[in-house]
């Protein structure tokens, strides 16, 4: 695509509005505003909520990220509790959903489909108990501690199935909450949804009428395929599974609903006749399971609500071992009698409760692409962008991974884009928001130099990625300083990256081997050095020459060599020269270890240069031999085998579990396959769960785990 020199879209419009009142809203003090001030806002927050709210229900595809569209959605209700003469009718505060589409014929629902509200943290969810408590007190004429449900908040669209002495008869979509679309045909493909019920009919009488409520989804595996194929055919992706989902059920062709891999979980029951509904949510939905609907196994009922803020910590942090989004955790006064007792209120029930997670995508402007040496050479791109705030931490540089992705997402310097932030993981840019492109913005290309030494880049077939491979590159040459000296490898205290640049830039250090050369006149050189510093850090230096083996293999900086490969590498080398005699053949038939990196050794010692380093190293006193506790365990049950952990183990952290097998020989994987020969079993666990369950694969408690090790 050429770059045009267009006027701004009407949508690059609606973004920059909305970017300045997200800002807006992040810097004032809403409570405080005049009644002038607050019209004004509320006006603008209304206008904008309800353009995105129509992108997002009608159109399925909206142009912002759901935490952003919640916060000014919270701004304005902030502002209407303050003063309730703004709230007006077409406010989207008052509203639930989108208009039906007219292309499909509409459904009047018996009883309307509403929304829930929203608890952006444990203290709204307090609150709303609370609040329940308080109600039920009020009404019962004695205090209650009601129980409660806890189901994940599955992000896909709402259904609403009827069906009529047990055969599915409309399909319906939430639309305004009033009136929805009839999706009849289109439902009838999705497989997991019953035509007729109870599926098993040995499980009792037809329920004369009932109304199923639940959730249309789409995995996030099928979601991936669906896009590659869209993109192939030269069609516009979805930004994301929800909108997959929505969009697919809502085809004019069934046919083409029924080509898109849609999924089902139903929770929930609207009217129902001559039906025996149990008196609780929680016994709903194992009710729902008997008549032959898939429901959420992750959903748990709860006496206490300290419980119930344990669940939501727990799924905020394992949300991604998921196979499908979840956007938070619904939560659900259990009893159905409680439920009538509170009511609903405009557009959401009273007696649940959405508890979201916090923030984890963003937009922003990309305000450049930099490049990046890393210590073996790899060159990578990373965005520059201004500034955004994601989940409560601000973010101005992300990965952009290499250049293929930059090309095949084609992500543009000035473009604004969608970043992502999630758990510990590296920020990154995920894509472009296209709609919001001006004409002016700047394809990009990998340098044909390295921007540290000059020297041409290179790529190498079948690589994604461009290496500087010059074996003087001072950046490289940093970094590599800077990991041998860190924590994992030789663990130098007051060796940052910092003092790392300084040592190489001032020619003090060209080589490691230079490091154990330092005297304390050099460093006094440097700046920032005093005595003290300078005589702690030649301290470091000289603890350092005695770490174990696998510390100094890894800090050398051989590709693919990363902290597990080393230590396995030392249960069966005693020492580095061991290691530079061995062959690939030798090195490739160690259970864990594969040609690239055997390889890789190889070609590491086979380098004149290396091996004089390793010459001075060890003339230099660095240790090079196997330390008696790197000796290899004796032969246990464990060696060799792959473990896989799923869910939270009562006493071990995943780390500590993750440690302890590895020291006794074993290895540990992150998904389940055919190759994996334990799983280790914890509270709440993920679909590894059901996989080994499939698979047949033996499982084990954290004390079977125990024994299994011989401690226990
Ligand atoms: N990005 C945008 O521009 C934009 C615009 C409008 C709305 N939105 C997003 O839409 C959402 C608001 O939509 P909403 O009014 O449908 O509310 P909601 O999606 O937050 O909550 C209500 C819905 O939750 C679903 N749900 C999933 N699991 C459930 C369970 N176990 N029990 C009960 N319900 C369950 C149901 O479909 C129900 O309709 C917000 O996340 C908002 O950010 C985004
Ligand atoms: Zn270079």
């Amino acid at each position: 695509m050429e770059t045009r020199t267009a006027q701004p879209t009407a949508e690059a419009r609606l973004l920059e509005t909305t970017r300045a009142l997200l800002q807006t809203v992040r810097q004032t003090n809403l409570e405080a505003l005049d009644r002038n001030a607050a019209e004004a806002l509320a006006g603008q927050l209304r206008n904008v909520l309800n353009q995105h709210a129509y992108r997002y229900y009608v159109l399925d595809r909206p142009l912002i990220p759901d935490a952003d569209y919640d916060l000014l959605l919270q701004a304005l209700r902030t502002l209407e509790t303050r003063f309730p003469d703004l709230i007006t009718p077409d406010s989207p505060t008052q509203r639930v959903g989108g208009p039906p589409l007219e292309r499909f014929e509409k459904v009047r629902h018996p009883e309307p489909l509403l929304s829930l509200s929203n608890a952006f943290g444990e203290a709204d969810v307090r609150a709303w108990y609370e609040r329940c408590c308080r109600m039920l007190a009020e009404q019962l004429g004695q205090q209650v501690q009601p129980a409660l449900t806890a189901e994940l908040k599955i992000d896909g669209v709402a259904m609403a199935l009827t069906y009529e002495n047990g055969v599915l008869t409309v399909g319906a979509t939430r639309g305004d909450g009033i009136e929805g679309e009839n999706v009849t045909q289109n439902v009838r493909t999705i497989p997991a949804i019953p035509l007729r019920i109870p599926v098993d009919p040995a499980a009792g009488p037809a329920p004369v009428r009932l109304e199923v409520r639940g959730e249309v989804y789409m995995r996030k595996q099928d979601f991936e395929r669906l896009n590659e194929q869209l993109q192939a055919r030269g069609e516009r992706p979805f930004a994301n599974p929800r909108n997959a989902a929505a969009g697919s059920v809502r085809q004019l062709n069934p046919q083409v609903t029924a080509a898109r891999p849609l999924s089902f979980f139903a929770y929930g029951v609207g009217p129902a006749e001559g039906a025996d509904v149990p008196d609780s949510q929680y016994e709903v939905l194992q009710w729902l399971r008997q008549l032959g609907f898939p429901v959420n196994e992750h959903a748990r009922r709860f006496a206490a609500l300290e419980e119930v803020l344990a669940y939501c910590r727990y799924w905020t942090e394992h949300r991604d071992d998921l196979d499908y989004e979840i956007d938070g955790v619904v939560l659900k006064i259990d009893s159905r009698f409680y439920q009538t007792l509170l009511g609903t209120i405009s557009n959401a029930p009273r007696w649940a409760i959405a508890y979201k997670f916090p923030a984890r995508e963003a937009i922003t402007r990309l305000l450049d692409i930099i490049v990046n040496v890393g210590r073996t050479g790899v060159v990578k791109p990373e965005a520059v962008l201004e500034p955004v705030e994601i989940g409560g931490v601000t973010v101005s540089q992300a990965t952009l991974h290499n250049e293929d992705y930059v090309r095949t997402r084609d992500i543009r310097i000035g473009d604004l884009v969608v970043v992502i932030r999630a758990g510990d993981v590296i920020p990154q840019v995920v894509r472009p928001v296209v709609e919001a492109r001006t004409g002016r913005e700047r394809p990009w290309r990998m340098p044909e130099r390295c921007p540290s030494c000059g020297s041409p880049l290179v790529r190498l077939p079948g690589e994604a990625d461009y290496y500087c491979v010059a074996s003087d590159c001072p950046a490289q040459f940093v970094r590599l300083l800077e990991h041998f000296a860190s924590r994992d490898a030789m663990d130098i205290e007051g060796m940052g990256s910092r003092v790392a640049r300084q040592l190489a830039e001032s020619g003090l250090v060209r080589r490691l081997s230079d490091l154990y050369r330092l005297q304390l006149e050099d460093l006094l050189q440097l700046e920032g050095f005093a005595e003290t510093r300078a005589r702690n850090l030649l301290h470091a230096i000289e603890a350092s020459k005695r770490r174990a083996l696998s510390r100094l293999l890894f800090g050398l900086g051989i590709r693919h060599v990363g902290k597990t490969t080393a230590e396995l590498l030392v249960q069966h080398f005693a020492s580095i020269d061991e290691l530079a005699a061995a062959t690939v053949d030798r090195l490739a038939a160690i259970e864990g270890i594969g040609p690239i990196t055997a390889e890789s050794i190889v070609d590491w010692f086979r380098v004149e240069d290396n091996r004089q380093l390793v010459e001075e190293l060890k003339a230099l006193g660095v240790n090079t031999q196997r330390l008696p506790e790197e000796a290899p365990a004796a032969e246990s049950p464990v060696r060799g085998k792959t473990f896989v952990l799923t869910g939270a183990l009562p006493t071990l952290t995943r780390k500590e579990a993750e440690e302890l097998i590895k020291k006794a020989g074993g290895r540990v994987a992150s998904s389940v396959s055919r190759h994996t020969d334990y799983v280790v079993v914890g509270e709440n666990p993920g679909s590894k769960y059901d996989r080994a369950r499939q698979l047949g694969i033996p499982m084990l408690d954290e004390e079977e785990l125990l024994r299994l090790l011989g401690m226990k």
